[in-house]
C-alpha cells in the first residue's frame, strides 16, 4: 500500500492531555445522532471508541449490509467516514477540538459485507492549530459487542488513512453555522 501524504518536517510532539481517558476506557463520542459514533441514527456507523496508548484512538465497526457499494463489498465513502471518525476523536486525546480539514484514504483490499473492522489512529504530530494524524484498519475475528480488540497478527490489513485536523472553537464555528443556516431558513 502507497500513500502520500505531506507532513511538515517540524511538526511538535502530539502530548496526551492529563484529563485524557485511560487506555481501554469508552469515550463519550460527538453526539447521540453523530453519523460516525452516535447510537440514535439510523443509518449511522455506530462505531463504538475506546482510548487507546498515547494519544492513538481505536475502534471496532460491523460492515453492515447497508454499508454496501461495489456487490457484497464496502462502499469506500463509508470506510472513509469511519476513519474520519476515528482520527477525528484523536485531536480530543491532546485537549483539543478540531474538524477535519483534509482526509485521505489508501484502499489495499475489498472488504466483504458482514466483517468486523478493527480501527487504530494516532496523532503523527502537532503544529500550531494542526494535528496531524494517520490510521490503520484491519478485518478481525468477531469480538464481544462494542469491543475493540487489537488484531495483533490474526488481522487482515485493509485500509489505511491519514488527516489534517484543525483547531477550532466550537461556540464560534458551529454558532456561525447555525446563524447561516437561520438566515437560509428565513430566505427560503
Ligand atoms: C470532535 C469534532 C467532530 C469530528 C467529527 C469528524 C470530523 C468531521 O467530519 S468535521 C466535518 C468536516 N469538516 C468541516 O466541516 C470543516 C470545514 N472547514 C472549515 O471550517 C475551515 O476550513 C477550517 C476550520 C478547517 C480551517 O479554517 P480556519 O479556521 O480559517 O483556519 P485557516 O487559517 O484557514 O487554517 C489553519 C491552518 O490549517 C491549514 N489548513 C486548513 N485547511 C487545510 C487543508 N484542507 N489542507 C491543508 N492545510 C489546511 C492552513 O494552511 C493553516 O495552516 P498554518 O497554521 O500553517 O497557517
Amino acid at each position: 500500500m502507497t500513500a502520500f501524504f505531506p507532513v511538515p518536517a517540524d511538526l511538535d510532539p502530539a502530548d496526551r492531555a492529563a484529563a485524557a481517558p485511560a487506555p481501554g476506557q469508552r469515550l463519550p463520542g460527538h453526539g447521540r445522532d453523530c453519523y460516525g459514533c452516535g447510537p440514535d441514527a439510523p443509518h449511522g456507523l455506530h462505531l463504538e471508541l475506546f482510548a487507546g496508548d498515547g494519544v492513538a484512538v481505536t475502534a471496532r465497526m460491523r460492515v453492515r449490509p447497508r454499508f454496501e457499494g461495489g456487490p457484497g463489498t464496502i462502499h469506500g465513502g463509508v470506510l472513509a467516514s469511519a476513519f474520519d471518525e476515528v482520527m477525528g476523536h484523536v485531536p480530543t486525546m491532546c485537549g483539543r477540538f478540531c474538524v477535519t480539514g483534509h482526509l485521505q484514504v489508501d484502499f489495499a483490499a475489498p472488504v466483504p459485507l458482514g466483517v468486523d473492522l478493527y480501527l487504530r489512529a494516532t496523532a503523527l504530530g502537532v503544529q500550531r492549530r494542526k494535528v496531524f494524524t494517520e490510521a490503520h484498519a484491519w478485518i478481525v475475528e468477531p469480538g464481544p459487542d462494542g469491543i475493540a480488540v487489537e488484531p495483533g497478527a490474526s488481522g487482515i490489513p485493509v485500509a489505511a488513512a491519514h488527516g489534517l485536523f484543525v483547531q477550532i472553537d466550537p461556540a464560534s464555528h458551529y454558532g456561525a453555522v447555525a446563524a447561516g443556516r437561520r438566515s437560509g431558513a428565513q430566505k427560503s
